[in-house]
């Protein structure tokens, strides 16, 4: 019998954690000196559900200042005079790889795991009322507890491409198996790209197959993750509060992964693409329901006109371990 190298040899003794938030699963390490730098193909080994753990990403927790040859992180550490990390008040910054072993600029189930992550290594303190920083290769997030688990300060949410987004609230065509013909889209940019499809109804959402990568045309330049949703019927109702809110199903493929059962960031994106496509901002409260759960996104008026998204949900720890 063949004699499988995985690339992981190298990691052997290292602690694991395996997590997962709406079903979104990460392999999680901290790596509070440095020492880990992940390669690409450590992290797809990692990720193996057959030769490895079986992840749609892997997360290492690392001070910021810490973090070796990550341009993106030099930059920001450069760029910022408030972004702040040393060894007694690290800045933990969230290295997310896609199961490929290709890096993102975020992750939204990704942050809520790894707060959650950090909480039970005894890495970071989070009490009621307090906010966390993380950066992540997007920029500066916050975490809050909430009572369902955590909820993020998302930054803004702004169009790929401003342009054709205003001209007709749509700038790509998508194909996906399971699909009768090219469907409009729209792209938004949540620090990571994603291309949101309405489709009709639910029938059409669950017959669709994500096993095949969806064909967006033009695809973005970075390439992107795809959300199909479907709007709910009506799509707003009142909720025990009386407070308005706005219902989604969405079904994802992810860039460098595949279909996973949730995408913090894609539900971000769908949530605004349907308030564009419905022309009215009055209802700030999203439920987006996934294969995974529910996670909820809320929008906040700047006074800069932009929005500000937060994006809650639930996380979980599965299992620790130590790699062989
Ligand atoms: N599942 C994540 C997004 C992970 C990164 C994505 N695949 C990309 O390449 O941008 C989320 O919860 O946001």
């Amino acid at each position: 019998m063949a004699h499988h190298l995985t690339g992981l040899e190298s990691l052997a003794g290292t602690a694991v954690t395996k997590a997962h938030a709406t079903g979104n699963d990460f392999v999680m390490l901290a790596d509070p000196l440095g020492e880990q730098d992940l390669e690409a193909h450590q992290a797809a080994a990692l990720c193996d559900r057959h030769l490895g753990i079986g992840a749609d990403g892997v997360i290492r927790a690392v001070p910021a200042h810490r973090v070796t040859g990550d341009a993106v992180v030099s930059r920001l550490l450069a760029e910022s005079t408030q972004l702040s990390s040393t060894d007694d008040e690290p800045l933990w910054f969230m290295d997310y790889r896609n199961s490929d072993g290709s890096v993102s600029e975020m992750c939204g189930n990704g942050v809520r795991a790894f707060a959650h992550f950090l909480i039970a290594e005894g890495l970071v303190q989070l009490t009621e009322g307090h906010r966390l920083p993380v950066l992540t290769r997007a920029g500066l997030r916050s975490v809050r507890k909430v009572p369902e688990g955590y909820a993020i300060g998302m930054g803004v949410w702004s169009f790929l491409d401003p342009e054709q987004a205003a001209a007709n609230a749509s700038d790509a065509l998508v194909i996906a198996a399971g699909l009768e013909e090219p469907r409009p889209a729209l792209s938004i940019s949540m620090g990571n790209p994603h291309t949101v499809v309405a489709l009709g109804d639910e029938v059409t959402l669950q017959e669709l197959n994500l096993h095949e990568a969806p064909k967006v045309d033009p695809v973005p330049p970075a390439g992107t993750n795809v959300e199909f949703v479907v709007p709910a019927e009506p799509l707003v109702t009142d909720d025990e509060d009386g407070q308005p809110v706005g219902r989604v199903r969405m079904r994802v493929h992810e860039r460098g992964v595949g279909e996973t059962m949730s995408c913090g960031t894609g539900a971000c994106a769908a949530a605004a693409a349907v308030r564009v496509w419905a022309a009215d901002d009055s209802v700030n409260l999203w439920k987006v329901d996934v294969p995974g759960g529910q996670v909820s996104v809320r929008f906040t008026a700047r006074e800069d006109g932009a929005e500000d998204v937060e994006l809650a949900g639930p996380a979980e720890l599965v299992l620790t371990g130590t790699l062989t």
